[in-house]
């Protein structure tokens, strides 16, 4: 879907959201291993009430972004600053803002769901009263779906609830940053849209990374990409449809139609609109035949 020269587009230029509050921003931000570079002089910021999709092929930096941005690895130079504060300066406090839901499930089996929340939001935020606490599991178990679950042991809970617990877990205790290491890996596609639900609930800062361009498209307000450790552009999902997008590419396989029928046009591309209603696309073009598939493009 994308051109691959995108140089031109390897900032965040074209999109103006200046009147948005920065939550975290990266500058010349880069991480050598030995002789490589994970990533170099890396420049970006995220905003607040916005999500930000991390999006590359393997090995194009990804995870050790998010590494940085949590503490776990020291940059080799450059700065993370997070609502004002240098991360490498002011970690603990960095740390107090922040909510992270790592790769993997970290979950204790024998816990409730409703026990780890508190736990959690306990850890996050000593200071709020009991009743407060209380009150926000609540209403994080109500907006996740997972009130029903909520005396449950995880032990016993399906792979999907346990993600969306790992996710209310970052999102607990008044966490403004929250990180989400590929929030979906290893879900069904049905506990896929109802982990997409929580987290557009937010007003947070939200940078997620992800290898599907589906999620980062219907989650994200902005999506960068990374590529060779460097981000290649950055922009909303319709911005960069616009500018760098070829069009889409559909393709078709059906057994009784032959490819001289949809060559002189006996056969017309239709899509479906949803609840029967069927439109024609006359800018479609076959682009290549193999037995019984099309490919067209338009
Ligand atoms: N601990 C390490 N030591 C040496 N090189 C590393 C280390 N971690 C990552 N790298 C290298 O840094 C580059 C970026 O890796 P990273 O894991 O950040 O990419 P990624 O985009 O997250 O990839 P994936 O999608 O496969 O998770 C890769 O070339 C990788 O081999």
């Amino acid at each position: 879907m994308f051109l691959s020269d995108t140089s031109n587009l390897s900032s965040q230029m074209g999109e103006n959201f200046s009147d948005l509050p920065v939550g975290v921003s990266l500058h010349g931000l880069s991480k050598i291993y030995g002789d490589k570079a994970a990533i170099e002089n890396l420049n970006v910021s995220f905003y607040e009430g916005h999500v930000t999709s991390l999006l590359g092929h393997n090995g194009a930096g990804k995870t050790t972004t998010m590494s940085l941005l949590t503490g776990l690895f020291v940059p080799t130079s450059g700065t993370i600053e997070v609502y004002g504060r240098d991360m490498q300066e002011d970690v603990d406090a960095v740390r107090k803002d922040m909510g992270v839901c790592m790769q993997y499930d970290v979950l204790f089996d024998h816990m409730t769901t409703k026990e780890h929340l508190l736990l959690y939001g306990q850890i996050k935020a000593p200071h709020w009263s009991n009743r407060d606490l209380r009150e926000q599991v609540r209403t994080i178990l109500e907006e996740t779906g997972m009130y029903a679950h909520r005396h449950k042991r995880v032990g016993t809970l399906s792979g999907g609830m346990k993600r969306k617990l790992s996710i209310s877990i970052a999102f607990i205790g008044g966490s403004r940053l929250v990180v989400l290491d590929e929030p979906t890996t290893g879900v069904d596609p049905c506990s896929r849209r109802s982990i997409w639900d929580i987290c557009v609930l937010s007003e947070r800062t939200i940078i997620m990374s992800t290898h599907h361009l589906d999620e980062a498209e219907v989650l994200s307000d902005r999506i960068a990409f990374l590529e060779r450790g460097g981000l290649k552009c950055c922009g909303s999902p319709l911005y960069l449809k616009d500018k760098l997008g070829q069009g889409y590419k559909l393709t078709l396989t059906k057994k009784a139609i032959t490819s001289t029928q949809f060559q002189d046009g006996s056969c017309d591309v239709c899509l479906g609109m949803g609840l029967g209603h069927y439109h024609t696309v006359p800018t479609a073009i076959i682009s290549l035949s193999c037995h019984f598939t099309f490919f067209f493009s338009f």
